[in-house]
């Protein structure tokens, strides 16, 4: 499981229209003890970018692979309305043997009633569609940390989620790279328009990105603040400049350091 980025067919339960995702009272406690989570509500309405910052270990992670299905809640409900969910995580998790091709192939192989040439050429297209073209007959060895994790995207895309699950995904670039695939990642979100939940300890990552910043408290996490971002897409890169943003990123850095709203 650990391997694969994109899942399907997670137990979709009937949702109201408009809302994919809802967290009801959401504990999660761990064998070992540990309440990583303590009563999260949230919905996450269909097309909406949600980005979730908190202290390390307050179980954001923890709730991502809730909503992939990976782990359950031990109270509440975790209710996800997508037929078909990608992971991203923040390592590529490519496989080292397999060219960028092979790689973005690989999920389409384990989606069930796929045909050899249907999943050619979705992945043709996902290659295209991530600016990679030129490199599908390279091996990851051969890419940089930002072209693999494009390889990553790509290989998510190409089964056409409805829910794109990324848990920390540019966490290990080098800063340009990481702006230059925060843009990448708004404009497929643009073009496919499919509802995000993303990780980041980077607020001015989650204020650029997000339509609603959810900042979560130390563990055992619960949301402290919803912040609404109010920037219409596409958002230029130069918006991070703008005033309106710098106090976003203030306000929502004091929320994380227990300041006041
Ligand atoms: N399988 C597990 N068994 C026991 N404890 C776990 C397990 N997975 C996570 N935890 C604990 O739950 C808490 C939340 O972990 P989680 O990885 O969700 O936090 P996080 O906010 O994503 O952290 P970070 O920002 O450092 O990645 C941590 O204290 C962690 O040690």
């Amino acid at each position: 499981m650990e391997l694969i980025d994109t899942l399907q067919d997670v137990d979709a339960r009937r949702l109201t229209r408009g809302t994919d995702m809802v967290f009801d009272g959401v504990v999660k406690r761990f064998p070992t003890g540990t309440v990583a989570v303590d009563g999260v509500d949230l919905a996450v309405r269909q097309g909406e970018f949600v980005a979730v910052v908190g202290p390390s270990g307050c179980g954001k992670s923890t709730l991502l692979r809730m909503a992939a299905g990976l782990e359950g809640p031990t109270e509440g409900t975790v209710t996800v309305g997508a037929k078909s969910v990608g992971f991203i995580f923040q390592e590529p998790t490519l496989l080292p043997w397999r060219d960028v091709r092979g790689n973005v192939e690989l999920s389409a192989e384990l989606g069930r009633g796929v045909s050899d040439d249907e999943r050619r050429a979705r992945a043709e297209e996902s290659i295209a569609a991530v600016g990679l073209r030129d490199f599908a007959d390279q091996l990851p060895s051969a890419l940089s940390g930002g072209m693999r994790m494009r390889v990553s995207l790509a290989r998510a895309l190409t089964l056409s989620p409805d829910l794109m699950l990324l848990d920390e995904p540019f966490g290990a670039l080098d800063e340009m790279t990481r702006l230059d695939m925060q843009v990448e990642l708004q404009r497929l979100y643009v073009e496919r328009g499919f509802t995000a939940m993303f990780i980041t300890h980077s607020v001015s990552e989650a204020v650029y990105l997000a339509d609603r910043v959810v900042v979560m408290t130390a563990r055992p996490g619960r949301i402290a603040a919803v912040v609404d971002i109010d920037s219409p897409y596409p958002r230029s890169p130069e918006l991070r400049y703008e005033k309106a943003f710098n106090d976003h990123v203030a306000e929502i850095s004091a929320l994380l350091h227990g300041g006041m709203r």
